[in-house]
């Protein structure tokens, strides 16, 4: 990893911070920003999600605050630092915004074609995509110099890395501004070039595929894979009870930039993958995925 000292130098100020998608990144996003005491919007189309992702933030919260990790103070005045928004117009004030809805790239342009119209000039845009150019992102908005990939990891609260990633026109400011925002929340820096998939994920993703095609080609079943790279290599979870936590509809788009940005077969993504992904089971969100996850515990769909 290189190092990245955090330098205040040439940083702007960060309030308050917009979040655009309220699923499982966006509510761990919104916790962990809250709780280091920035004003944070979450928005999302549903305003279900918004319900249950406030939810989830305040089960993570009094969880930590069991833990004794903080107190019941800060987990209250962390929720009511927390507004949340069916509609971009609330973003309007906010000086860095990260978008987090699913990983389609048609989607993100669109939020960030609207959502440039209502914020404030000097504002920074950043994406929490896994995969997809920040190069071509940036240039969907208004600002690619204040454009930036800021790649959090799931659980956003308990993992302690975020990749930064400048495209082509990222100025200094704007990385400099989001090393300092990762600071203050506690978590670590990895710097990646802006690569299809970047650093965690070009060689997460291919080994959690080249899982699925364990279990495709019948090497394994599903609890015996898990249970090999549990035991046998210390990973603390199985690559597809991983794979089911991310989400395969995000694995899936993750494949497909790897084997289209980088033209190598190699990142073919499974035909299993697509298959479940095609049966609108997609891991944990939709309580199916390579387990079920409907009964009292996970149960193997394969
Ligand atoms: C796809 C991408 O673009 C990039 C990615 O994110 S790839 C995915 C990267 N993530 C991983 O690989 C996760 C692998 N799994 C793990 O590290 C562990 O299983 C785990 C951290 C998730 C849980 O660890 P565990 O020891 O079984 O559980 P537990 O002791 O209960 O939890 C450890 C911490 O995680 C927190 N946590 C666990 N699950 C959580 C969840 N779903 N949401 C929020 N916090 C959670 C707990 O509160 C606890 O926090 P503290 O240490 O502050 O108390
Ligand atoms: N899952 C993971 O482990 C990680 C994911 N990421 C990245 O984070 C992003 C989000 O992933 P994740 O949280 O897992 O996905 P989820 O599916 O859990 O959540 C995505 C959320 O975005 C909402 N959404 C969709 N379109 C819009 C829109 N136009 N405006 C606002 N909200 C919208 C969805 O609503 P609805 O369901 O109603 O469409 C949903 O609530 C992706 O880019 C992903 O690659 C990054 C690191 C790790």
């Amino acid at each position: 990893m290189r190092a990245v000292p955090v330098d205040d130098k040439m940083t702007v100020a960060i309030k308050k911070v917009g979040v655009i998608g309220s699923g499982q990144m966006g509510n761990g996003i919104a916790h962990v920003a809250a709780l280091a005491g920035f004003d944070v919007v979450l928005n999302d189309v549903s305003g279900d999600r918004l319900k249950s992702a406030l939810a989830t933030i305040n089960g993570n919260l009094t969880r930590q605050v069991a833990k004794k990790g903080i107190s019941e103070t800060e987990r209250k005045q962390a929720l009511d630092r927390i507004t949340s928004s069916e509609t971009l117009d609330a973003l309007a004030d906010c000086d860095l915004v990260i978008e987090t809805a699913v990983e389609k790239e048609e989607t993100k342009r669109k939020i960030f074609h609207e959502v440039c119209a209502v914020l404030k000039p000097d504002a920074i845009v950043a994406t929490n995509s896994s995969s997809i150019s920040i190069t071509r992102l940036a240039a969907s908005t208004d600002r690619p110099e204040k454009f930036i990939g800021i790649h959090f990891m799931n659980p956003v609260p308990a993992m302690e890395l975020v990749e930064l990633i400048r495209g082509i026109a990222t100025d200094d400011t704007t990385f400099d501004t989001a090393k300092a925002f990762v600071a203050k929340l506690g978590k670590q820096v990895a710097v990646s070039e802006d690569f299809p998939a970047f650093i965690v994920n070009r060689i997460l993703l291919p080994m959690i595929n080249e899982a699925i095609y364990t279990l495709y080609e019948g090497v394994g079943n599903v609890e015996a894979i898990d249970a090999a790279m549990k035991l046998g290599a210390h990973h603390p979870m199985g690559p597809l009870e991983l794979a089911d936590f991310i989400g395969l509809d995000t694995c899936l788009s993750i494949m497909q930039v790897l084997h289209e940005g980088l033209a190598d077969s190699k990142y073919r993504p499974c035909p299993l993958l697509v298959k479940y992904v095609e049966a609108g089971w997609l891991g944990r969100k939709s309580q199916r995925g390579f387990y079920d996850y409907r009964g009292d515990k996970p149960v193997p769909t394969r």
